[in-house]
């Protein structure tokens, strides 16, 4: 069914010339007037070639436009040309429009997610490949007779992979084809990748299970608009629950999309995908080739593909389709985007699903409270489980009181953890230890006159990462050698590092158990999808003893012989004056220590703490969540915050602080007077300063039932503009507060 049919072609009246509106993919909001050159037949969303400026970009028909100013005929250029894929549809146009008037965004810039691959968009290149005629070369060398005996049985390849099979220059091939003992013929377009088998391996669901497995199938039969919060503890078999709706969907010839937090953890999820449904799924994220990305991105929009799975810019593609979304970790930040079109990936595919009249299914072991409370309030359907597959226990938590039984100075784990560690890998069993630094140690200083490693053009210090040997900035990315002697007062071996990072937890994990076998897990040492599957492979396998990790290692991951966590510093995410500290905390801790007890014997977590009496480890202790989600709704409810009250910020920089803020004054002053909202500010963002600019914030408060988008529009289109290297940002529903 294609939806945009509706419209039709748009007519051709006699004389005028035929004129459209077309929405390039750069940083404006409307969409250009062009001509429609003679012959050519143009939709609304149909992807077409027009000039803009001194360049041609791929571009969509937004819309037709029946009576366009007359004084602009002489000046309107042509369409190129019209791309060979199908259109946009209806339903992605209007997300598009959605999403770009609920961020702020312009709207050619959220068009451009949807049109990822540019220039490599258009049909697949056609190859040329080789086979033998039967007609004797005039002269025979070695290469010739190697390449002769990879083609001897009369089949076509690829010219590329002939050469390269027979280890001979494509030279060699050209050579051969000239002389007429070779022919050439094009190569069959590469075959749409087969389909999920929706029977291959459909599991035994345990009594517990089964209700959630109905309520999955049911949802995606009935094929309607339907929120539904997928809440399983973890261990619960979330995943194979899930799959069922998925199986259902690819019975109906629908395409479904399954969002992950993070692309490391895909490649894993299609091993496990392809033991249940015989195939992977297609991939979409960052790390694909051009040529990848273009294939996929021709095969989603031809319908060809049937389950995708990809980090949140997958949501924005065209699916020919699309019957079903799914977003695993729902609670996740990393589905917010903080660049750029600032959206969030979670949000918006409520709103995709919205307007496709489709089900979307979001997992969570810890629900955000914002999906929490669409729950209680029945907004979302909940669909519970509540114990872990196989009978295993919920892990035991415990807190180790930093205060009273800590680790000697210059140590992170305490002698209570050590000692557990111990017993761990003498029962054969693995431990994981886990802080959310990357590096070394989050800050260097000398010893001798005080001197601390900053970074130049932020508001931070320079991590040191000893495996690179380097100081970095985890802002902006600078990074130095490490130096042997303070610059400031030119001591030698004078400079320390204060405060722990993976690095150098690993270095006391040594230190500790020297026989034990460890793994640092952290982004920074991941070179690609691929490393990591091998290295969670690994652990799975048993071949590693204790892992270190960050927050990579704290999601969705299923280890069978991992059975003891210790968080060496569990106050770490909640001191930053974020809103969600609690929230954060809770889930990451929770999400963590879940990774234990999954298979054999119960699985325990230490938390190193100096705030025990901190309701947050209250609640994990108690394995109490309902009174941690009570408090923190209470919290929320009290206070005005999300999901009770809507916010937004603005974020203005410039490269000197008093631009920034007397610019951040200009527009506080401006503010249109509404007795719903408040503007709170300017101040001084927490992170002052990033890559060489001085940053000041304003927040922007309101009810819930206030529309922000349209409050803010008014605001700005009324304020002074940005001028010179004034920058004015806008985050609504902002998920940072630095
Ligand atoms: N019905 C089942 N039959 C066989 N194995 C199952 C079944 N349900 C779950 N499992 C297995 O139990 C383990 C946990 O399941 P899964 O990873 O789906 O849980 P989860 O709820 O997503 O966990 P988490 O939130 O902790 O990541 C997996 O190894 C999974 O294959
Ligand atoms: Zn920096």
């Amino acid at each position: 069914m294609d939806r945009s049919s509706r419209h039709g072609t748009i007519p051709a009246s006699s004389s005028a010339p035929r004129v459209v509106d077309v929405l390039v993919p750069v940083a404006i909001d409307h969409a250009y007037s062009y001509r429609v050159p003679r012959g050519m037949e143009v939709r609304p969303g149909e992807v077409v070639t027009v000039p803009l400026g001194p360049r041609e970009v791929v571009a969509v028909v937004w819309a037709g436009n029946p009576a366009p100013d007359p004084r602009l005929h002489n000046r309107l250029k042509d369409i190129s040309g019209k791309l060979d894929v199908p259109p946009l549809r209806d339903e992605l146009r209007t997300l598009i429009d959605w999403v770009a008037n609920y961020t702020l965004s312009p709207r050619g810039m959220v068009m451009r997610m949807s049109l990822r691959m540019g220039e490599h968009l258009g049909p697949e290149r056609v190859r040329p490949g080789v086979r033998l005629s039967g007609e004797p070369p005039r002269r025979m060398t070695p290469a010739r007779r190697r390449l002769l005996a990879v083609l001897s049985d009369g089949l076509l390849r690829a010219k590329s992979d002939a050469a390269r099979e027979a280890g001979v220059s494509a030279g060699v091939v050209d050579g051969l084809v000239d002389e007429g003992t070779l022919t050439t013929e094009p190569m069959p377009r590469s075959p749409p990748p087969p389909p999920p088998d929706p029977d291959f391996a459909v599991p035994d669901f345990s009594r517990s299970q089964r209700a959630a497995v109905d309520a999955m199938r049911a949802l995606a039969s009935n094929g309607t608009f339907h929120v539904a919060l997928l809440d399983g503890v973890t261990g619960s078999g979330k995943t194979e629950v899930y799959f069922e709706a998925v199986a259902e969907t690819v019975r109906r010839g629908r395409q479904v999309l399954i969002l992950m937090p993070e692309i490391a953890l895909t490649g894993q999820f299609r091993d496990r995908f392809a033991a249940r449904f015989g195939e992977r799924p297609l991939e979409w994220h960052s790390e694909l080739t051009p040529r990848n990305r273009a294939r996929n991105w021709a095969a989603i929009a031809a319908g060809e593909a049937q389950v995708v799975v990809g980090a949140r810019s997958a949501l924005f593609l065209p699916y020919a389709d699309l019957g079903l979304i799914i977003i695993d970790e729902e609670h996740d930040q990393a589905y917010k985007q903080d660049e750029g079109v600032r959206y969030h990936a979670r949000d918006m595919a409520v709103v995709r699903a919205h307007v496709a009249k489709i089900p979307i299914i979001l997992a969570s072991a810890t629900p955000s409270v914002e999906s929490e409370v669409n729950a209680r309030k029945g907004r979302y359907q909940r669909i519970a489980l509540t114990s872990r597959f196989g009978g295993q226990h919920l892990p035991r938590i415990e807190l180790i009181d930093l205060r009273r039984e800590g680790p000697s100075r210059g140590r992170f784990i305490s002698p209570r953890l050590a000692g557990e560690i111990v017993t761990a890998i003498e029962r054969r069993e693995q431990a994981l230890l886990f802080l959310n630094r990357r590096g070394y140690a989050p800050l260097t200083l000398c010893r001798g006159c005080g001197h601390r490693f900053a970074c130049t053009i932020c508001d931070a210090w320079l991590v040191d990462h000893r495996f690179r040997d380097r100081l970095v900035c985890h802002h902006c990315g600078f990074s130095m050698p490490r130096p042997h002697q303070c610059p400031h007062c030119a001591a030698e071996q004078s400079l320390v590092a204060v405060g722990p990072g993976v690095e150098r937890l690993q270095e006391e994990a040594a230190a500790l158990f020297p026989d034990a076998r460890t793994m640092v897990l952290s982004s920074d040492l991941i070179t690609s999808i691929e490393t990591m599957r091998s290295e969670l492979n690994d652990i799975a396998e048993g071949r590693v003893d204790i892992i270190i990790g960050t927050q990579l290692v704290a999601k969705g991951h299923h280890f069978p012989r991992l059975n003891l966590v210790g968080v060496v510093d569990a106050d770490l995410g909640l001191g930053n004056g974020d809103p969600r500290a609690a929230e954060r905390t809770f889930q990451l801790l929770n999400q963590v220590i879940g990774r234990t007890g999954r298979e054999q014997g119960r699985g325990v977590g230490y938390l190193q703490t100096h705030q025990p009496e901190h309701p947050v480890m209250k609640a994990l202790v108690a394995g109490d969540r309902e009174a941690f989600y009570a408090s923190e709704i209470a919290a929320r409810e009290r206070t005005g915050y999300p999901p009770f009250g809507r916010l937004a910020s603005l974020i203005i920089s410039a490269g000197d602080r008093p631009s920034a803020e007397s610019f951040a004054r200009q527009l506080a002053a401006v503010a249109p007077v509404d007795e719903r909202i408040q503007v709170l500010g300017p101040a001084e963002a927490p992170l002052a300063l990033i890559k060489g600019r001085y940053r000041f914030r304003l927040l922007v408060k309101s009810a819930r039932g206030v529309d922000l988008s349209g409050y803010l529009r008014d605001w700005l289109a009324s304020a002074p503009k940005t001028r010179g290297n004034l920058k004015l940002e806008v985050d609504v529903d902002p998920q940072s507060f630095l």
